[in-house]
């Protein structure tokens, strides 16, 4: 991994001798990529340098920057300290609580469990199936675990407090209040507290901020625009401290006013270090011309954000804007032109989808799974792949759990094919069954072909391993008990623990499955299905922003905030400038129900490229 060569623009900024540079840059021009410049600047002129301190907001770009950090910077690797402002803080307050006024250590509350926040994200998005537990139920369980992990309702809090699931606010809030009661109860400081109390200490021991920033001889701060307000204090008196700052930001990407981010971090900035210097990154290098051009002109229309005309030099396609009748007809079309560029040659991990609700991204998995309901009149004798076939594998890589994949595929095949598709697949699976165990790698070329027909061209080795080792395991059962039941539940799970162990003790390298497991999580390798919040920082070939219309974008639940409209273009205005080749917007067009794409297009002069598709069974 190299760094690009700096621009024009950027080794002005570069060469500026200037000891507090803030940078306010356009998306895709290259922030993050100049603060790493800079490093690369700082290590080469210095003979003994100083340590570097880079803080961000988010822990996904944190982590993005821990791992360029170690890459582009091993030798110094001891001398870098990359972290999200919470873990600086958290990491002061921790050495130095006494001095900060606790009589005794607090419980550092770090963070929250995934696996909750995972199960309340499932059960209350997912409820509504059939086969799903009862909320009641599920709620339950989520108690139990809560019994041993206080901690963790935090993350229940948070999604309570995003205000998504009316229907879940009831019991949610009834165990946050009991969270509150045991924190109080235990002395557990919550992120918070750790950065106001770190603030607090700084005020009240300014001598203690000078020893800290001592080990520091460059500060960095990426997406200062959305530092909190305590944040945005901490980081204005660390730039006082320590010899060289700079800051990255983008006014027009603040997207976290709801969270009590406020528009005029950079205002604040720029009065408060009144020896730092404001610079400008004009030139977008991810968005091509077009993009540029009409993110440009989004920009333009955002109030309260420095001037900057985008642009780019990088030739591309003017996006277009698809309208449909329905949202399934959307969906399907989406999914259509994923298959369709993927044949192409286009990787699955390079392409988004990203909508401005959680409940839009809900919707097309729900309709996914109605064409995987479709799949026995699919699949058709020559075992090639149909669109609707296709369509349930891209469900299968965007849900990215490998359990669920498994299952879908063998309850798909054992209970909705017909007779003869069931006998093909059990021949298949039984003939390899005894010579499995010996031969790994037939058995894996055998379903790895039967995956790659399809779209699975890229689908990681890690995961046809694992597939293949629970269809040892299913086969050799099948074999054995001539079970007529294998759509039970229990058997499928049963067969997944075999699985797992068969995985370990056959397969050459066993830590694939842990490795699989990681990528099923982090639903990498397939398409990504994203928010527009979850999209900031992130960069794709292909971005479809789907659902965009009036109703949505903006949200029109969200109106109680006067300046919600400037924040939902703002989001908009994210949400298509993560794409570096094709951007694709679509959205139902239904006059009677009043439902037309956004307004955030439609004002927009010179962008007539709007595409009524009314045909959904077309193949695009
Ligand atoms: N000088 C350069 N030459 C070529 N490519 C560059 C240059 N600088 C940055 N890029 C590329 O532009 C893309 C965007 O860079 P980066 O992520 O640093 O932008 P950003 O401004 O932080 O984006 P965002 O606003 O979305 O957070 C990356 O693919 C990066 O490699």
């Amino acid at each position: 991994m190299t760094l690009p060569k700096p621009t024009q623009e950027q080794q002005t900024i570069l060469n500026s001798k200037c000891a507090c540079k803030i940078v306010v840059a356009v998306p895709g021009s290259g922030k993050s990529t100049l603060l790493f410049q800079a490093i690369q600047q700082y290590y080469t002129q210095k003979q003994q340098p100083g340590h570097c301190l880079m803080l961000t907001f988010s822990k996904k770009s944190d982590n993005d920057n821990k791992k360029k950090g170690k890459t582009l910077f091993f030798a110094h690797r001891k001398q870098l300290d990359i972290r999200t402002f919470d873990s600086f803080c958290c990491r002061i307050l921790k050495q130095h609580w006494q001095l900060a006024g606790y009589k005794k250590r607090p419980d550092f509350d770090n963070g929250y469990n995934q696996k909750i926040l995972q199960a309340v994200y499932d059960s209350i998005a997912l409820q509504k199936h059939k086969d799903r537990l009862p909320f009641e139920d599920v709620e339950s369980i989520i108690k139990q675990v809560l019994e041993t992990q206080e901690s963790s309702l935090k993350a229940i809090a948070s999604v309570y407090k995003k205000g998504l699931y009316a229907n879940a606010v009831k019991p949610f809030t009834k165990i946050l209040a009991e969270y509150q009661h045991h924190k109080k109860s235990r002395g557990i400081i919550g992120f918070k507290e750790q950065v106001e109390g770190c603030y607090q200490l700084f005020v009240r021991h300014p001598e203690l901020l000078q020893t800290i920033a001592q080990q520091y001889g460059l500060l960095l701060i990426d997406e200062t625009q959305d530092l909190s307000p305590v944040q945005l204090k901490i980081a204005i008196m660390l730039a006082g401290a320590i010899k060289q700052s700079f800051f990255v930001a983008d006014d027009a990407q603040n997207i976290y006013s709801f969270r009590g981010v406020k528009a005029t971090n950079l205002k604040t900035l720029e009065q408060a270090l009144s020896k730092a210097k404001v610079f400008t990154l004009t030139q977008s290098h991810r968005c091509t011309k077009p993009v540029a051009l009409l993110a440009s002109k989004l920009r333009q229309a955002i109030q309260e954000v420095r001037n900057i005309k985008m642009w780019s030099e990088k030739e591309g396609d003017k996006p277009d804007f698809y309208t449909f009748a329905n949202k399934n007809a959307q969906y399907r079309f989406v999914t259509q032109k994923i298959v369709k560029l993927h044949h192409q040659g286009m990787a699955y991990s390079d392409m988004a989808i990203i909508a401005r609700k959680h409940e839009s991204l809900v919707n097309l998995q729900r309709y996914l799974q109605l064409e995987m309901d479709a799949f026995h009149t699919a699949y058709d004798d020559n075992r090639t792949f149909t669109p609707t076939l296709l369509a349930l594998l891209l469900d299968l890589m965007v849900n990215g759990y490998q359990e669920s994949l498994v299952d879908k595929i063998l309850l798909s095949l054992d209970i909705t094919s017909t007779e003869e598709n069931f006998a093909y697949v059990k021949a298949e699976l039984s003939s390899t069954n005894k010579t499995a165990r010996k031969n790994c790698n037939k058995h894996l070329k055998l379903f790895g072909d039967l995956i790659r027909k399809g779209l699975h061209a890229n689908t990681t080795e890690a995961r046809v391993r694992f597939i293949h080792a629970f269809l040892v395991s299913y086969s050799t059962k099948v074999a054995s008990s001539q079970s007529s039941k294998k759509s039970d539940k229990h058997y499928f799970n049963a067969e997944l623990t075999g699985a797992t162990m068969l995985a370990k003790q056959g397969i050459d390298d066993a830590q694939m499955l842990e490795h699989l497991y990681a990528l099923g999580k982090s639903d990498q390798g397939g398409v990504s299905l994203l928010t527009a919040h979850g999209a900031k920082g992130l960069e794709f070939k292909v971005v479809f922003v789907i659902d965009a219309d009036n109703t949505l974008f903006p949200y029109v639940h969200s109106h109680r905030h006067h300046d919600n409209e400037n924040d939902e273009r703002k989001l908009f205005y994210v949400a298509i400038t993560r794409c570096s080749q094709t951007l694709i917007m679509s959205s139902v067009y239904n006059e009677a129900s009043n439902i037309k794409p956004t307004d955030f297009i439609l004002k927009l002069k010179g962008f007539k490229r709007i595409i009524n598709i009314t045909d959904t069974t077309r193949n695009h």
